[in-house]
């Protein structure tokens, strides 16, 4: 299981978090990457921990005041990018954009959509992995994987059917060990969490008991 680690823009210290899921990831063997603000990557990536993009522009090098340039944010150490998040929702042709810019940086993509239907759409368009989101349940403490168990595996069935060769995660009120579990068995390869670690007392004890099942 992959479990990719959101900061969105909360008031988290990006570093505190950034070294435990560093840690944790070697103490465990499990794979966490943790995304921070675009302004943060540079100092998260330092740590050692691998560090990913919350979004990437579908525009190259040129007059592009404000945009998220995918090369600028694989200069700064990111290796991946999250790309139309349910909080930075973007239109099909431009998700298709971003993924090919991030592609041409060599940024691994996560293509992130609200319902099965979705991630067959947006898994026609290449990326690494997809990741299902039930938008009311974002930012809660009901985890998708019990709240909605049929939307993981339909997910996982609409992403085969179109290309078997992306990944699916899911995300939304996960914050445990045992919700890891649960969508591992569901078919999911990974998880896509924000507020179970960046509003956390403890991220480092939250990083810990979400590996501990796996
Ligand atoms: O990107 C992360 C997801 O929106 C899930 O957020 P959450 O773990 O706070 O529900």
């Amino acid at each position: 299981m992959f479990i990719l680690v959101n900061l969105k823009a909360y008031p988290c210290d990006p570093i505190e978090v950034a070294t435990a899921a560093r840690d944790v990831a070697e103490e465990s063997g499990v794979r966490i990457a943790v995304s921070p603000q675009a302004a943060d990557i540079s100092r998260v990536a330092d740590t050692g921990v691998e560090t990913w993009a919350q979004h990437v522009d579908p525009n190259d090098y040129g007059s592009h005041t404000g945009s998220t340039l995918a090369e600028a944010v694989a200069e700064a150490g990111a290796v991946g990018t999250l790309i139309n998040h349910s909080e930075k929702r973007m239109k099909l042709a431009d998700i298709d954009g971003s993924v090919q810019a991030a592609e041409r940086a060599g940024l691994e993509t996560c293509v992130c959509a609200n319902n099965p239907a979705q991630i067959g759409a947006v898994s026609a368009l290449g990326p690494d992995s997809v990741a299902v989101e039930p938008p009311e349940l974002i930012g809660g403490d009901v985890s998708v994987a019990t709240a909605d168990p049929g939307i993981v595996t339909d997910a996982v069935d609409s992403a085969a059917n179109v290309d078997e060769d992306v990944d699916v995660y899911c995300g939304a009120g996960i914050s445990t060990g045992d919700d890891v579990v649960t969508a591992e068995e569901l078919g999911a390869s990974g998880i896509l969490l924000a507020s179970g670690v960046a509003k956390a007392d403890d991220p480092r004890a939250a990083l810990e008991d979400l590996v501990s099942g796996l």
